[in-house]
């Protein structure tokens, strides 16, 4: 079989060119980390058909375009290509680094392309640059996989392989065979350019599925958070709640309430009243071990979930946290505002069948609390404080 390497190079640029418009527009619908992402994609995709379309002209413009624009442009996708996944993948981008990188590469080039032309030196700068942007790919790709990485994450440690392997060809037959050259068909240049043509389709339909996860996982995030406090919502704690009920294992719900809230809005506004439930979260939760669950479960009412944790526990913990909020004084339009909480706590016990049951005993408790008085702690069917 014959390969004509300007052609399949020319094919890849086209298939390049065709999909980067459908990425662009496909990042309308989007918003955030992941929209942004897709976006370079996007930029990458037209890139790689600028510079394949510049390098299968070789021979046939001069070099200042085949050689050192075509490089300069391809390099700046593969930049572009490492920024885009360390983005996806939440890892800083190390713009400096890929930038220092891919500088150092192209003045390579360009003196070896222009100034003292030499094919052989300029494959082994590419190859080491690849090599380098490659590294701070699968070293982020790497560290994903092992705590448990998705399928997409595979498919483009897949891809990413491939290219690894294609150029380790390209390395090995330029120390073996005599005449080497970009578009002379020889094995190595064959696999590859035939896989330079196929790559925009595997990488992009690899980081679409690594898109598409960022994206179910920041929608998700959403829908389990409440917007006004970062906590967790309603959702998010009966799933939650459930966890950790069919764990099997003691656990303790803590129904907490903020004392005559209404007060507050009344006096200094919605506003006032927001700023304060949000710096009543955050109070609570900095007195929080690692493990216990709390989130907002409506109005100015939070629940808190402490697994393994016994009755004892479960009302010193809340002692101290009624008595921490009690000090925390907000100063609200230039007043200094005392806020208090009453708190209902039940413990499982081997009655309840589900966490709706330990939640309404909480609930009741929590009623009893305000019932004595608020800024009190009272235990399930006990009067505790
Ligand atoms: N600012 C603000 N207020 C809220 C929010 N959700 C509920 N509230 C207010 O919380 C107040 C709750 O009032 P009540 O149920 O009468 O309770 P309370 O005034 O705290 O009195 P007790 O609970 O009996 O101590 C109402 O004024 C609600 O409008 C919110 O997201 N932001």
């Amino acid at each position: 079989m014959r390969f004509d390497l300007a052609t399949l190079s020319l094919l890849g640029a086209l298939q390049a060119l065709l999909l980067a418009p459908l990425l662009l527009v496909a990042t309308r619908a989007y918003t955030g980390r992941a929209r942004t992402s897709l976006r370079i994609w996007g930029t990458v995709l037209l890139l790689q058909s600028l510079g394949w379309l510049l390098a299968a002209l070789r021979g046939q413009v001069s070099d200042w375009w085949s050689i050192v624009l075509a490089n300069g442009v391809l390099i700046v996708s593969y930049a572009e290509t490492a920024r885009a996944l360390r983005l996806l993948l939440g890892v800083p981008q190390r713009r400096a680094w890929l930038a220092a990188i891919g500088l150092a590469a192209w003045l390579g080039i360009a003196w070896f392309g222009i100034v003292q032309p030499d094919y052989r030196t300029r494959v082994c700068i590419a190859a080491a640059l690849v090599g380098c942007y490659l590294a701070m790919l699968l070293w982020p790709l790497r560290h994903a996989l092992r705590s448990g990485g998705s399928t997409a994450q595979r498919v483009m440690l897949l891809v990413l392989a491939g290219a690894a392997v294609a150029w380790c060809l390209r390395l090995r037959e330029l120390a073996t065979v005599p005449q080497v050259g970009l578009l002379l068909a020889t094995p190595a240049n064959v696999v590859n350019m035939v896989y330079g043509t196929l790559e925009p389709v595997f990488a992009s339909l690899g980081f679409l599925l690594m898109y598409n996860e960022a994206a179910q996982a920041e929608l998700r995030r959403l829908a389990r958070t409440d917007p006004l406090t970062g906590m967790l919502n309603r959702l998010a704690l009966d799933e939650e709640g459930q966890r950790l009920f069919g764990g099997g294992d003691a656990l303790a719900a803590l129904m907490l309430d903020a004392d005559h809230f209404k007060a507050i809005n009344d006096r200094f506004g919605h506003a006032v009243g927001d700023h304060v439930l949000a710096a009543l979260a955050n109070g609570i939760a900095a007195l929080l071990r690692p493990g216990d669950v709390l989130g907002r479960a409506g109005g100015e009412e939070f629940l808190l979930l402490l697994p393994r944790s016994d009755l004892a526990s479960a009302i010193a913990l809340a002692e101290v946290l009624r008595a921490h909020v009690a000090t925390m004084s907000l100063e609200l339009d230039r007043q200094v505002q005392p806020i208090t909480v009453s708190i209902g706590v039940a413990v499982r016990t081997p009655d309840d069948r589900d966490m709706a049951g330990l939640v309404r005993r909480a609930d009741r408790a929590l009623y009893q609390a305000k019932h004595a008085g608020r800024n009190r702690v009272v235990a399930a069917d006990a009067l505790v404080a």
